[in-house]
């Protein structure tokens, strides 16, 4: 939701910026770059010492990389696959840092088993809707569906909560239910998100293996469905690279 209605407004936004950058020499790979290594070292840093509030605040700093890089790489008319690729990689080791952080607190000072546990299930859970849709569009299907809950809500529920919970560091009373509050709700959608995403590539399978079946064998050997795209790049990863 996030992703088809706030991403027009920070395009916007963000723009200028982009341009400034590219002006001074930097390329796409390099903000990515960065940008990831700043949210890994804000939640890393930050996190684990339960210091939510200095953590959630380095961590939107850099996150916003992730728009940034884009809106270069088309803006300079250099949008790539290798950087569609690196852009997808490393935000799975930055979402992987932000919920590791917060297992690390629970496990650790917070003193928490379940959250340890829902911070864990999280992360996992994460990486694996995302997971439906690279390995979904990497065998030829649209996998026409987002889900309930996806990589932007992921993180803006999480670090909104937890940058308030922060506050409580300050003498704000009560505001640290947030973010176990937060937690539960990734953690809920992102598993009717995964369920959502595995119904929508089951029945495109099952569509896109009848029509192979009708018109013959898909890869036009063996009789078996192909086991992948047949172009070098395909789907939305095609699409993004000609963006
Ligand atoms: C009193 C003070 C209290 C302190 C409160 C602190 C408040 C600030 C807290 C948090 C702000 C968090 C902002 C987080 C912004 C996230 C932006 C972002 O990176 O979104 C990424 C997302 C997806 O990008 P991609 O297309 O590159 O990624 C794809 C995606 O990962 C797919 O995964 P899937 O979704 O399928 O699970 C992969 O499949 C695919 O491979 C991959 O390419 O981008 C967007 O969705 C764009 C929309 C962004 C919307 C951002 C909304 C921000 C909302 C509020 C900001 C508040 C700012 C406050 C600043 C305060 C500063 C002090
Ligand atoms: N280093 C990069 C990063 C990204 N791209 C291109 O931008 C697309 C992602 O756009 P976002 O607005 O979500 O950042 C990505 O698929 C690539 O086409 C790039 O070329 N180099
Ligand atoms: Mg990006
Ligand atoms: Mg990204």
């Amino acid at each position: 939701m996030l992703n088809k209605y706030a991403r027009a407004f920070f395009t916007r936004v963000l723009t200028p910026f982009a341009a400034f950058l590219l002006r001074r020499g930097v390329s796409p790979d390099a903000v990515t770059l960065v940008g990831t290594v700043g949210v890994m070292a804000g939640a890393l840093v930050f996190f684990p010492r339960g210091e939510f509030f200095w953590g959630t605040i380095v961590i939107t700093v850099f996150v916003f990389s992730d728009l940034v890089d884009g809106n270069m790489a088309r803006q300079a008319g250099i949008s790539s696959r290798w950087g569609a690729f690196l852009d997808s990689t490393l935000d799975r080791v930055a979402d992987g840092a932000v919920f590791g952080g917060f297992a690390l607190w629970y496990a650790g000072t917070g003193d928490n088993n379940v959250l340890c546990a829902v911070s864990i299930f999280c992360l996992a859970s994460g990486q694996v809707v995302s997971y439906t849709k690279a390995r979904g569009e990497s065998i030829g299907l649209p996998v026409a569906v987002n889900g309930l809950v996806e990589r932007a809500e992921r993180l803006v529920i999480s670090l909104v909560a937890a940058g308030l919970a922060g506050l409580g560091a300050f003498g704000v009373p009560g505001i640290g239910i947030l973010l176990p509050i937060a937690l539960w709700a990734v953690a809920v959608g992102s598993a009717v998100t995964l369920g959502q995403r595995v119904v929508t590539v089951r029945r495109e399978a099952a569509e896109a293996d009848a029509a192979a079946r009708a018109g013959g064998p898909s890869d036009g050997r063996s009789g078996k469905p192909s086991d992948g795209p047949s172009g070098a790049d395909s789907g939305r990863r095609g699409s993004e690279a000609a963006s």
